[in-house]
């Protein structure tokens, strides 16, 4: 359970992603802290990250007629108002006590797409119930037990969500010394409800176990999904452009570039510095998007002038979360949504088409 009490109340000096990751500082124990915000080892890939981002100069074009900005992308035939997306997150119980159905209150209420995690703290059908017709993604870690995972996925086909995110970027735990030296550990109080029913993984002495390691998916294992379901599968995790590459080889209908908000191993590029590569690979054969250190409109912006379709965001909505419930993940986006239009008018790009320019100048410059 969280550590304060949820008002849903937006506190008047919440007016940036930062002001919600303070706020969030406050209101939690130091272990539910650091197994938020932490990363890998010293956190090298956390931070570059957030500061890859920053790095790029925008060159602003001016004196352009708008009407407006115009946000609207694409993504497989789906028309959304905005390149949002809320990333996958496991136990939102852990940051507040309506967990899931408050994330999803705020999808509904924004209509934005919520990707939701594998180790959710509220059962599929729930959040599909509270999530009032917003499209809903399925984030998959495919289980040791195939049937069971068989079932998860007909579970979510069920409930209506539109596409399984493959997530194949974690398939052991990162070594997280910020969440070790904390003592973090799951409250008895908050459980992957959806995993309820799975059974028990072989016994091992050691994670390296060979029959462990066979359990970790492969190539073979996206195949399988691939024949399981007709769903849309995008692939997260991707970094290697190569892997891009198979990855449409074997059926992705789309990859989002990530490297797991840095909670892996570190030392991995920063997505920044990845995206570029993937989107020349991809050759837009298949969307791409992407996460990792996306904290302002500009970095929005930025991840589409490089050939992203849209973005995910991990960490500002459990920080809006912990803060306000449902209220201050609304914030959150709304804040980011606004941040999007506000550059896009100040760099001349009148619809998103046109974010590639603010990358470069003309050679006459
Ligand atoms: C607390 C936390 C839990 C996460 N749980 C999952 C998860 O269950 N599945 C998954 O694919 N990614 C998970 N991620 C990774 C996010 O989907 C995403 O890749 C990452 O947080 C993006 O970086 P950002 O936090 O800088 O926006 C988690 C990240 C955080 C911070
Ligand atoms: C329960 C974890 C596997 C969720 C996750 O992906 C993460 O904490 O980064």
């Amino acid at each position: 359970m969280t550590d304060a009490t949820h008002q849903g109340v937006i506190p008047a000096d919440a007016v940036s992603l930062a002001d919600y990751q303070r706020l969030a500082s406050k209101r939690l124990s130091a272990q539910n802290l650091a197994y938020l915000n932490g990363g890998a080892g010293s956190e090298r890939t956390l931070r570059a990250n957030t500061e890859a981002w920053g790095e790029a100069s925008l060159w602003p074009r001016v004196l352009r007629k708008f009407d407006h900005a115009d946000t609207r992308t694409t993504i497989l035939n789906r028309r959304l108002a905005s390149p949002l997306l809320i990333g996958p997150t496991a136990y939102h119980k852990l940051f507040h006590p309506e967990g899931e159905i408050a994330t999803a209150t705020a999808a509904s209420a924004l209509r934005t797409p919520y990707i939701v995690s594998t180790q959710a703290s509220t059962s599929v059908e729930d959040i599909a119930n509270q999530a009032d017709g917003t499209p809903l993604w399925f984030q998959l870690y495919i289980q040791h037990d195939k049937d069971f995972t068989k079932q998860l996925i007909r579970r979510v086909e069920q409930a209506g969500y539109e596409a399984i995110v493959l997530t194949v970027d974690a398939p052991v735990h990162g070594i997280r010394n910020a969440e070790q030296r904390s003592g973090f550990r799951l409250s008895d109080a908050v459980e992957a409800v959806n995993l309820r029913d799975l059974p028990a993984p072989p016994q091992s002495a050691s994670a390296f176990d060979p029959a462990l390691l066979a359990a970790i998916p492969s190539w073979q294992d996206v195949a399988w999904l691939r024949e399981l379901t007709t769903l849309p599968i995008f692939i997260k995790g991707i970094l290697h452009p190569a892997d891009a590459v198979e990855a449409i080889d074997h059926g992705a209908d789309g990859l989002i570039v990530s490297n797991h908000g840095g909670r892996t191993l570190d030392q991995l590029p920063a997505t920044r510095s990845a995206l570029p590569h993937i989107v020349a690979a991809v050759e837009k054969k298949v969307p791409v998007l992407v996460d990792g250190g996306i904290r302002c409109g500009s970095d929005v912006l930025q991840a589409l002038a490089l050939g992203a379709d849209a973005v995910l965001l991990g960490r500002p909505i459990l920080h809006g979360l912990t803060t306000a419930g449902a209220a201050g993940v609304a914030h959150v986006l709304k804040l980011l949504q606004h941040e999007l239009e506000v550059a896009m008018l100040l760099t001349g790009c009148r619809d998103l088409s046109e974010a590639p320019a603010i990358l470069s100048h003309s050679s006459h410059f």
